[in-house]
């Protein structure tokens, strides 16, 4: 998926003008978990009903397994499946019968059904009326209603928003299990620590622009230039050694934090050099979260860049 200068504007019911998605370019390779990420209000749910055709983009390309959307969308929708509103179930229907439903209206064999029901792990369940599911199992419903079609993209905007932690962990699991079997799995969040952990790539946004993107590990390593504590007796003697290595020396109660070494080694060897020995020295690298907050800023300044309007106008 590429998305190259993207724009959409929408106006307030007191006619201001509010730029959700502001020339934003998004690369999606093929395979594998993308997370979308960004703070509440950056324009990621703005961006993915853009490339479902769901709004219509003020400015900008979007290219779909290489086909232009909107203008080819029917070309390639049966080759992406989304969550991006509540999906509608029928409360008072079990999920097999809601499933049948769906199958009917796109035109998949009820076989499909029983496969998709095991694949999210609500075959035993899917007798039971959806009403009496979990909010994790009405989750996992919506994913195998997408999987009816057999996607290559899957586009999920908030999968995890309102689960707790057993729920979480089965969506990210679902999702890691859907990319290992060769499908792309676009996921939208705000919650760092899932990306972290299931996204191969990422791409950050705020106020509608991409602020960095690329292999999670890559963006740790290069983002967040690690830090290194050490523990010595002459604190004077040692930040004097280490700031003539042109270092920057804080302190963290009894450790001094070097930043802009290449490596704990290199810190050591300095300070051995001018004779002081560490008696402790620790990596301390960063996680996404510092990282996403470096780029974003404080989450105010965010809300208040994209003109902070109230849910009301979201319709
Ligand atoms: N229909 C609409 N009318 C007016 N403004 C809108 C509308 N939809 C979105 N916006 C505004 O566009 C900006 C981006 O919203 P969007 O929902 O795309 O962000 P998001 O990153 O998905 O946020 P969240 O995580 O809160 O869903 C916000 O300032 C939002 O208030």
């Amino acid at each position: 998926m590429r998305v190259r200068a993207l724009r959409k504007t929408y106006r307030t019911f007191t006619l201001r003008e509010v730029v959700a998605v502001d020339h934003l370019d998004l690369t999606v390779p093929a395979g594998g978990v993308h997370a979308f990420l960004g703070p509440n209000g950056s324009g990621k749910t703005t961006t993915i009903r853009m490339l479902l055709g769901l709004a219509r983009p003020d400015a900008g390309t979007v290219h779909l397994f290489g086909t232009p959307v909107p203008e080819r969308l029917p070309d390639v929708i049966g080759r992406v499946g989304a969550i991006v509103e509540n999906p509608k179930f029928v409360p008072g229907f079990s999920g097999r019968r809601n499933l049948r439903l769906l199958a009917t209206a796109v035109g998949v064999p009820h076989t499909r059904v029983e496969e998709v029901l095991e694949r999210v792990g609500l075959r035993e369940r899917g007798v039971d009326q959806f009403r009496r599911y979990s909010l994790g199992m009405k989750q996992r419903l919506a994913i195998a209603a997408t999987l009816l079609k057999d996607p290559d993209l899957l586009i999920f905007d908030e999968p995890t928003n309102g689960l707790d932690p057993a729920g979480i962990r089965d969506i990210r699991a679902t999702m890691r299990g859907l990319a290992d079997e060769g499908r792309t799995v676009l996921v939208s969040s705000h919650i760092l620590a899932e990306v972290e952990q299931v996204a191969d790539t990422v791409s950050v946004v705020a106020r509608g622009r991409l602020l960095a993107e690329g292999r999670v590990a890559d963006l740790l390593a290069t983002e967040a230039a690690s830090a290194v504590a050490v523990v010595v007796s002459d604190r004077s003697r040692a930040t004097a050694l280490l700031a003539a290595c042109g270092w920057s020396v804080g302190t963290d109660g009894p450790r001094l934090v070097v930043t802009g070494a290449r490596d704990a080694r290199e810190v050591n060897e300095a300070l051995a050099r001018g004779e002081v020995f560490a008696e402790e020295v620790v990596v301390l690298r960063r996680d996404l979260e510092s990282v996403f907050l470096e780029l974003t800023g404080p989450p105010d300044a965010t809300a208040g860049a994209v003109g902070g309007v109230s849910n009301g106008d979201l319709s």
